[in-house]
């Protein structure tokens, strides 16, 4: 058995993702086979001591159906109100098979905006963990009545990779309507292969995943991917198979070598600069002049007003920034010590002339580098 799988084997904390090409009968509906079986093997490995959060999709389709809706809907308020009324059909599917076993559910619907505000941030982890402390399967969906384009997730798998950082899970399962992730897509390669371990990180992964979803789902396996990344963050090993596939959950508890297993290959980052790292969205960009970038990427040193070429966008001290090198790529993420206008101001000048610029000082660096994250 590979390194991986068998450290697979001692995860005891479970974030498990369902994905809507998998749970819903033909876009219309659930599967209510499928849900039952999912809650047959969770219900199993909490009986074994797992903790285990279920992310599941589907409140859309579910909607459509109690709608009498045909086709889905392309206008957001509508895909709104089809979430609204699904997402009923889907936790009573769960909870009544999970009621088979005796086992507790309890439904959270999240939005980014949740998780990128640090206080509600701590709120829903505390909220979570102490689900699983007391022994409740959470069942998370992104709160599509609310959510509009900004403030979006836009898929699961992303919403699961957050979730796997809150809770620092060990493993985040993402299971679909493929057996895993192939070198190219199955739907248009008949001969493309399965990966069965790859590290996260991978840089060859992306040009396997073809950018396109399914018929249902929103994400696709560009997105399985990134989740794998961002799961990584916090130490999880990550496994994209099928949820089609007979008592798979068991079967990769116990080692199986099914499916695609990505694992970790850094150290997992402080809690804090994994809730940095999982911010989707920045208020402003600070392009860094060579020198700057390399000793921010290399050294991991605090960014400095004079490595600042320009600065866009409209920030408060403490926002959230991305940092860009001179070839346009965003090389970290950090908390600004200076608002929008402030660093317009000092940028490109050494730190001790923030006084005699700003007339006060609030901080020397322009982003320290406890509150900067390298991507
Ligand atoms: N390299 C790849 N390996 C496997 N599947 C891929 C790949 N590239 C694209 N896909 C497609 O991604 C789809 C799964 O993503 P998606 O439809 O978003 O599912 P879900 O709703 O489960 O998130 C598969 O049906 C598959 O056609
Ligand atoms: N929140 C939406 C699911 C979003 C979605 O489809 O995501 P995915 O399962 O990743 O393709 C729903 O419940 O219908």
């Amino acid at each position: 058995m590979s390194d991986h799988r068998n450290r697979l084997i001692a995860t005891r904390c479970w974030v498990v993702k369902v994905g809507s090409a998998l749970l819903t009968a033909n876009g219309r509906g659930l599967d209510a086979e499928c849900i039952r079986a999912l809650a047959n093997h969770i219900a199993n490995l909490r009986k074994q001591g797992y903790a285990v959060v279920l992310v599941s999709s589907g409140s859309v389709a579910a909607g459509m159906q109690r709608l009498g809706w045909q086709r889905r809907p392309r206008a957001l308020y509508e895909l709104q109100a089809a979430a609204a009324v699904g997402q009923m059909g889907l936790i009573q599917a769960y909870e009544s098979q999970f009621q088979h076993h005796g086992q507790h559910t309890a439904q959270v619907l999240l939005t980014h905006e949740d998780l990128a505000d640090r206080s509600r941030y701590l709120n829903a982890r505390s909220t979570l963990r102490t689900l699983l402390q007391l022994g409740v399967v959470p069942i998370v969906n992104e709160n599509d009545t609310v959510a509009t384009e900004e403030i979006r997730f836009g898929d699961n798998d992303t919403l699961s990779a957050l979730v796997a950082n809150l809770v620092e899970a060990e493993l985040l399962v993402i299971l679909t309507d493929q057996p895993g992730l192939f070198d190219a897509d199955p739907r248009h390669h008949p001969n493309a292969r399965l990966i069965p371990e790859a590290a996260a990180n991978n840089a060859e992964l992306d040009t396997m995943a073809s950018p396109g979803t399914g018929a249902l789902g929103r994400g696709g396996m560009i997105t399985k991917i990134r989740a794998a990344r961002r799961a990584a963050r916090s130490g999880a090993i990550t496994i994209i198979a099928s949820g089609k596939e007979p008592n798979i959950l068991q079967r990769l508890a116990n080692g199986e070598a099914i499916g695609t297993l990505l694992w970790p290959d850094k150290e997992p980052l402080a809690a804090r600069k994994q809730w940095l790292a999982g911010q989707l969205q920045t208020k402003g960009r600070l392009w860094l002049d060579a020198g700057a970038a390399k000793v921010v990427r290399e050294a991991g040193r605090s960014l400095l007003p004079v490595g600042v070429i320009a600065s866009e966008g409209h920030f408060a001290r403490g926002e959230v920034v991305s940092c860009l090198d001179p070839e346009a790529r965003e090389i970290a993420r950090g908390l600004v010590n200076y608002n929008a206008e402030e660093t317009r101001r000092i940028l490109g000048h050494s730190s001790n002339q923030i006084e005699q610029i700003l007339g006060y000082v609030d901080e020397e660096e322009l982003i320290h580098r406890d509150n900067l994250v390298l991507l």
